[in-house]
């Protein structure tokens, strides 16, 4: 990581290593984007689901060459892989247990974990038993070797802007709202798929008081901001880099934002960006030119996040030194995204305080007094 140079004095940017120690936030995570390259290959095994390769490293690397086309849709083609060998109990509460243990690892303290019920039921369960499945999973996988949980996880429950199930699951949240589920979201490829089709899933969620985000403004523009917001009622947007179309520059570096825009920030919309995937997909060109960098710098409600562990080869972590490397990010800005990342949770407001208070901000401390 490069040094920046401030008034006399020299403060060194956070090291990966560092940022690893630091107490993060993460909103946006699809459990069948991060299974282990290991784990995956052994319920394949267990289920005759062939396989691109059967090696750990080889089976990771094409999974990140396979997503890696610059096309949504192409990019989701590679879940055939991970939600085909997730189709039993054994299998989820595995998957889901691991992902709370990696995300631990990593020094997530909180997070909301996504996947979508219907794709689970090829091998018999139904939606109810997979979702208790899952959250045995990250009961299991929260708990360190004396008991004490070591990272908090919360569920969201996705369903699939093609299909046509997303009442169900609107229904299905609601009903394990109390036991771990905390929010709806949809997903799954975007054009073609306005969040409108599922206009009758979000009015029932906000008649329960329930929070959703809803992927949007990722392969598809403004209209579909627009309509998750002001048709839906999204609490959050899952990416939103698209939100960029709506700012535009003047020659002496003055953004002047459009009305979507301008209301996104002055309603303090979370936008849950992920900036390896971006690139992936191809909605942003590098890394550098990432939007995040103008949205962080005109204070939207921007938040980081890895999207699908596996198919970005990526980690909070490594996201954070991206950026830090791409934007020369200090400890403030990390931590700036992390608050705003706690504060944009859909758990109670008491316990997201408790989280920011006693964990996020005592931890940032200790790092930047030790820098
Ligand atoms: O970035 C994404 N955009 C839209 N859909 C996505 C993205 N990442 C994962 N998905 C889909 C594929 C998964 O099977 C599904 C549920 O996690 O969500
Ligand atoms: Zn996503």
């Amino acid at each position: 990581m490069s040094d920046r140079s401030e008034v006399g004095t020299v403060s060194r940017l956070p090291s990966l290593e560092e940022i690893r120690k630091a107490p993060k936030v993460l909103l946006h995570d699809h459990l069948d984007g991060g299974p282990r390259t290991q784990t995956i290959i052994d319920l394949a095994r267990d289920r005759g689901h062939v396989l691109p390769s059967g090696d750990p490293d080889n089976l990771a690397e094409w999974f990140r060459g396979a997503a890696d086309s610059g096309s949504l849709e192409r990019y989701l083609e590679t879940f055939a892989h991970t939600v085909g060998v997730m189709q039993s109990r054994e299998a989820l509460v595995r998957v889901a247990a691991e992902c709370a243990q990696d995300l631990a690892d990593d020094g997530v303290v909180y997070a909301e974990v996504r996947y979508a019920p219907e794709q689970h039921t090829v091998g018999g369960l139904t939606l109810d038993e997979v979702v208790e499945a899952v959250l045995e999973g990250f009961r299991l996988g929260s708990a360190g070797p004396d008991g004490q949980p070591r990272i908090r996880v919360g569920t969201l429950l996705t369903a699939m802007r093609h299909q046509a199930r997303s009442m169900e699951i609107a229904e299905l949240a609601v009903r394990y709202r109390d036991v771990g589920v905390v929010g709806f979201d949809i997903a799954g490829a975007e054009a073609g798929y306005p969040p409108t089709r599922h206009l009758d899933a979000f009015e029932y969620l906000q008649r329960e008081n329930a929070h959703f985000t809803i992927h949007a403004g990722e392969a598809f523009g403004l209209p579909s901001i627009w309509q998750a917001i002001q048709w839906c009622g999204a609490d959050r947007l899952g990416h939103g880099v698209r939100i960029n179309d709506d700012i535009t520059m003047s020659g002496d570096g003055e953004a002047k934002l459009g009305r979507l825009a301008a209301y996104v920030r002055d309603k303090r919309i979370p936008l849950e960006m992920c900036p390896t995937s971006n690139v992936q997909t191809g909605a942003a060109p590098s890394i550098a030119e990432h939007p995040i960098g103008l949205l962080r710098r005109l204070n939207f409600r921007v938040t980081v996040n890895t999207d699908n562990r596996l198919m970005s080869r990526t980690s909070v972590s490594l996201e954070f030194a991206k950026l830090v490397e791409a934007f020369g990010y200090d400890w403030d800005d990390l931590q700036w995204f992390t608050v705003n990342a706690m504060k944009s949770a859909f758990i109670p407001f008491d316990e997201r305080l408790a989280l920011i208070n006693g964990v996020i901000k005592p931890g940032f401390a200790h790092l930047k007094w030790r820098a």
